[in-house]
């Protein structure tokens, strides 16, 4: 199956700065796929060249096998970073009008509404003006005018900024819903958690350049886990066997290190061996926050020594 978008050397230059660098990804259809980057990382600019909203400057990219993007504009669902409603339409009429912006005739339009309202627990506000929604509510408004006209394709920037956790919570059984449907999902943020609980895949851009792509596993994976361990004993010849990383934290029992390449029970068999006694040992694996930080504060020192 062609893949729902597929984009390569996407570039963009804001005045002299090359603000996306050959960006390239490409987003298996029927996918939940994160882009994920620092503030000002060029997600933005990169989900509007693929879109069409803006032209790059160099590269290509096919929207659901489309050259041009007008073309799948129909099939394609969008949520963009800045969001606006007219305070004055009512909560249905505001979303069966982002129906009809997207060639629903306006009657089916206000029949989905109703619905989708209905559907989400908004039926009670379906009659009451837009001004009058809290902001999560009128967030889950535009989010349901974005999937209204069933896109095969949604891409949404920033979805959960805004929201609270019990909101962000239902936004992610929202699209997990519409992937259920048969929908690809393109996603930006900058907070982990959601990447790490709905996607399978994703890239990571840093300073408009392509960090990392691939699953989540993948991208923790570019972190070795890290021990705690705890000894019944303080100290003992058995303390030539720590890794040389071992640091024992002030104000803490026990040590602190990477786990060796060789794994746990090696170094465990030597401190049992050595009298050290086991009281407590955990061995934690790098969330994907901590894989983004590694990924993204590498590339920085990376780019500095290029320039240096
Ligand atoms: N129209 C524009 N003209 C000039 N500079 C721009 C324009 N749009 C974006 N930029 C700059 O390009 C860089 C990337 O912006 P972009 O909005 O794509 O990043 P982002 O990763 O979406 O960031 P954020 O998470 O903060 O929204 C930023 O430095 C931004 O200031």
């Amino acid at each position: 199956m062609p893949p729902a978008i597929d984009a390569h050397g996407l570039v963009k230059y804001f005045g002299k700065r090359r603000v996306v660098d050959s960006v390239s990804l490409s987003v298996p259809e029927g996918a939940i796929y994160g882009v994920l980057g620092p503030n000002g990382a060029g997600k933005t600019t990169t989900l509007r060249m693929l879109l069409g909203i803006i032209e790059p400057d160099a590269g290509s990219r096919t929207l659901l096998g489309r050259d041009r993007p007008i073309d799948a504009a129909y099939q394609i669902g969008y949520l963009p970073e800045e969001r606006g409603l007219y305070p004055a339409m009512t909560t249905r009429e505001a979303v069966a009008f982002l129906g009809s912006l997207r060639g629903l005739p306006l009657s089916e339009s206000r029949r989905r509404a109703d619905r989708m309202l209905e559907a989400n627990g908004m039926g009670e506000v379906a009659r009451r003006p837009i001004r009058t929604l809290s902001k999560g509510m009128a967030q889950t408004v535009q989010l349901l005018g974005t999937f209204i006209h069933q896109p095969k394709l949604i891409v949404l920037d920033e979805p959960f900024s805004g929201l609270d956790p019990l909101n962000q919570q239902g936004l992610e059984e929202l699209i997990r819903a519409e992937r259920q449907r048969g929908a690809t999902i393109l996603f930006s943020t900058h907070v982990m958690a959601h990447a790490e609980r709905l996607c399978e895949s994703l890239t990571i851009i840093g300073d408009g350049k392509v960090r990392f792509s691939g699953t989540v596993e993948a991208a923790r994976a570019t972190l070795r886990a890290r021990v705690h361990l705890v000894t019944r004993q303080a100290d003992g010849p058995w303390r030539a066997a720590l890794p040389a990383d071992a640091v024992r934290q002030a104000g803490e029992t026990g040590w602190r290190f990477i786990l060796p390449p060789e794994g746990i029970e090696p170094l465990l068999g030597q401190l049992i061996a050595g009298g050290a006694g086991i009281e407590t040992l955990s061995i934690e694996r790098p969330s994907l926050h901590d894989a983004f930080v590694a990924i993204v504060g590498r590339s920085a020192v990376e780019d500095e020594s290029l320039a240096a």
